[in-house]
């Protein structure tokens, strides 16, 4: 369904802090960008490892956050409580941006806010006593009394599956699944309304699994618990949340209600990504979508839609549209390794042979381009354009190559204006549902195809 474009998710909240639907925002993000400086010698640009993320969390609701290793999960989750700082945009807790917060008032916001890790292991002190470990928050705090502290450190024990006897003991006397029930005590010592699950299961046995997500389940239920539950296991999310954030290289590439997002999904990536969780059905619709390359490097991502790269319905420009697949496929991979030989150029080795004047090594560009187009019948025309490409990128002008490759074969989904115009174009946000659900894809514009039926004829 093509849908209505908003330059960012709506705010929509009444001041009752209900939305439309009577749903109660508790967490409001705006723009949220988290870089990381480089730091290094050659004053390197920075990672953007979160870059531009805008949604809603609701309150009581589970909404999951996935995408492939790398993409900025971990660095969203620990944004959002304080334990990464914002390098730009908000992020409102009912109301008050937490990322001007300082001192005192950050202090006594963090109660709020809690993170449960991955490795119970590593987030663990093996020389404390699981008692130590889970009142630690209280002390930190100076909560009440030594004494209500032991009774309220035991009460969690009791809450989280464990029993009180088990406050003398040390974490290495527990298995993995015990070892995370620790956590989760600890993490909800001061009461927190919010936590980050940061793939709170992906280290535990599968047996196990299954009892920390009821586990965590029933708390929610029963201390009106949110949470922002990170994952790479995709049954695992459609499990357990009410709606999940798919995201790509830093960016929100689409969000909306769990079970719609997993049977019809909207964006390209999703489609890929959902793609690649084998299907016991033989007569699905469509080959598996195979990604190529890996994402790009956050320190360099590219101009306009961030998965443009790997995009398998990537729109293509008008005098091209009838270019045989393979010959795009060329083109595609050509810019991928001029993108690598790039981030080659850049890295540090390189960097210092550069400066002593020494040769730098490459398969030759002449070679490259015969195997990916020398078995080929490419029209003259684009034949022309790739050999200047394949000649200027000879010379270790990446980024010329690359702009002369883009100028002729690229389109809106690398920023470049159709109506000629100089500004680089990003997608916008488009309503894809009925219920709300958001995707970033210029593909939803009326004046393109909508990513599924390319997908089915590319597929
Ligand atoms: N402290 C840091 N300094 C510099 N770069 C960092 C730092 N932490 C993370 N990064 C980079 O930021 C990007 C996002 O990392 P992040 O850990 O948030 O991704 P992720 O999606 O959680 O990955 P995974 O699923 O593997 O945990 C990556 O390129 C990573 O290398």
């Amino acid at each position: 369904m093509s849908g209505d474009t908003i330059e960012a998710p709506p705010d929509g909240v009444r001041d009752d802090g209900t939305d439309s639907t009577g749903r109660e925002t508790m967490v409001q993000l705006r723009d949220l960008q988290t870089y990381y400086e480089s730091g290094g010698i050659f004053n390197d640009r920075p990672v953007k490892a979160v870059d531009g993320v805008s949604f809603d969390i609701y309150r009581g609701e589970t909404l999951g956050l996935v995408g492939e290793s790398g993409c900025g999960k971990t660095t969203l989750g620990r944004t959002l409580i304080q334990l990464e700082k914002a390098t730009g945009g908000e992020v409102l807790f009912d109301g008050t941006d937490i990322t001007e917060l300082r001192g005192d008032d950050l202090y006594e916001w963090r109660r709020n806010a809690q993170m449960v890790f991955q490795d119970p292991d590593s987030s663990l002190n093996d020389r404390m006593t699981v008692g130590e470990i889970v009142r630690e928050p209280l002390d930190v705090h100076g909560w009440k009394t030594p004494r209500e502290r032991r009774n309220r450190v035991k009460q969690l024990l009791d809450q989280v599956g464990l029993s009180p006897e088990h406050y003398f003991r040390y974490p290495h006397q527990f298995s993995g699944g015990q070892r995370q029930r620790i956590g989760i005590a600890r993490t909800l010592a001061l009461n927190p309304e919010f936590i980050v699950l940061d793939e709170p299961v992906s280290a535990l046995d599968v047996s196990v699994q299954a009892e920390i997500i009821n586990l965590l389940e029933e708390l929610q239920d029963e201390l009106d618990l949110t949470y922002l539950f990170i994952a790479h296991d995709l049954s695992v999310v459609r499990h357990i949340c009410d709606r999940v954030a798919v995201m790509y290289l830093g960016n929100i590439m689409e969000i909306g209600p769990t079970e719609e997002l997993f049977t019809d999904p909207a964006n390209p990536y999703t489609h890929a990504l959902l793609s690649a969780i084998p299907k016991p059905d033989p007569t699905q619709r469509r080959d598996r979508i195979t990604l190529h390359g890996t994402p790009p490097n956050p320190r360099y991502p590219p101009n306009g839609c961030p998965f443009s790269t790997r995009c398998p319905a990537r729109i293509r420009p008008k005098e091209y549209e009838d270019l045989d697949d393979e010959i795009w496929d060329g083109i595609n991979a050509l810019r991928e390794i001029l993108r690598e030989r790039m981030r080659a150029t850049r890295s540090i080795r390189e960097r210092l042979r550069e400066r002593f004047d020494m040769e730098t090594r490459f398969a030759t560009m002449d070679e490259t381009y015969e195997e990916l187009f020398g078995h080929l019948d490419v029209p003259p025309d684009a034949e022309d354009v790739l050999q200047r490409v394949a000649e200027i990128a000879g010379d270790h002008d990446e980024q010329r190559a690359l702009d002369a490759l883009d100028a002729e074969f690229g389109s809106i989904c690398d920023g470049v204006d159709p109506d000629g115009g100089d500004e680089t174009i990003e997608p916008a946000y488009y309503t894809v549902s009925d219920a709300g659900r958001e995707s970033y894809c210029h593909r939803h514009d009326d004046r393109f195809r909508e990513p599924a039926p390319v997908l089915d004829d590319r597929h």
